[in-house]
């Protein structure tokens, strides 16, 4: 049967809601290069194996202070929408990335720390966003060497 796929930016509104549906539109995304897709407040992200010029400071701008939704999907506005709600309700927030190997987790985990770091900021430049990710490789490490860490299939 023919899919009804439309550029979508919520799986939610899908009208026909099955395995084929989100495939056809998060497909048909892809193609469009609109990498994020929105499943209600979870993001989507699918890894465009290249540069795309949509993480420049225009956009932590653009998505600063947003309501999650009403822009088109981007990895800033989670960063903005944890950033504000932190600040307005005074409580911790937590970003979880989950994806299989290479799907882009340490990538988008950068992109979130930039706009995290950024938004912190506005705009002067410090060392404290170079300081977290220069973390990352550190405790990539200790996961690795841990028992249940590795997922790569490398001796220990
Ligand atoms: N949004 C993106 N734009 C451009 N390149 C990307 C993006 N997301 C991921 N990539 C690229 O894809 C490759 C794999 O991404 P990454 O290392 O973040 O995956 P991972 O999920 O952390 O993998 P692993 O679980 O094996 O550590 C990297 O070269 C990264 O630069």
């Amino acid at each position: 049967p023919a899919i009804e796929a439309s550029l979508l930016d919520d799986l939610c509104n899908l009208p026909n809601l099955t395995e084929e549906s989100i495939l056809a539109n998060l497909r048909l995304r892809f193609q469009h290069h609109s990498i994020y897709t929105y499943a209600g407040s979870i993001l989507i992200a699918i890894n465009p194996f290249k540069f795309l010029s949509i993480y420049n400071p225009k956009y932590v701008k653009k998505y600063d202070n947003h309501q999650l939704g009403k822009l088109e999907p981007h990895i800033f506005a989670i960063a903005d929408v944890a950033y504000h709600t932190m600040l307005k309700k005074q409580v911790n927030q937590c970003i979880v990335i989950s994806g299989e190997s290479g799907s882009g987790k340490t990538q988008s985990t950068s992109f979130l720390i930039h706009c995290l770091t950024a938004l912190s900021q506005k705009g002067y430049a410090s060392g404290v966003e170079r300081t977290i990710l220069g973390a990352g490789p550190v405790l990539e490490v200790g996961e690795e060497n841990s028992v249940a860490g590795s997922n790569r299939g490398r001796p220990p």
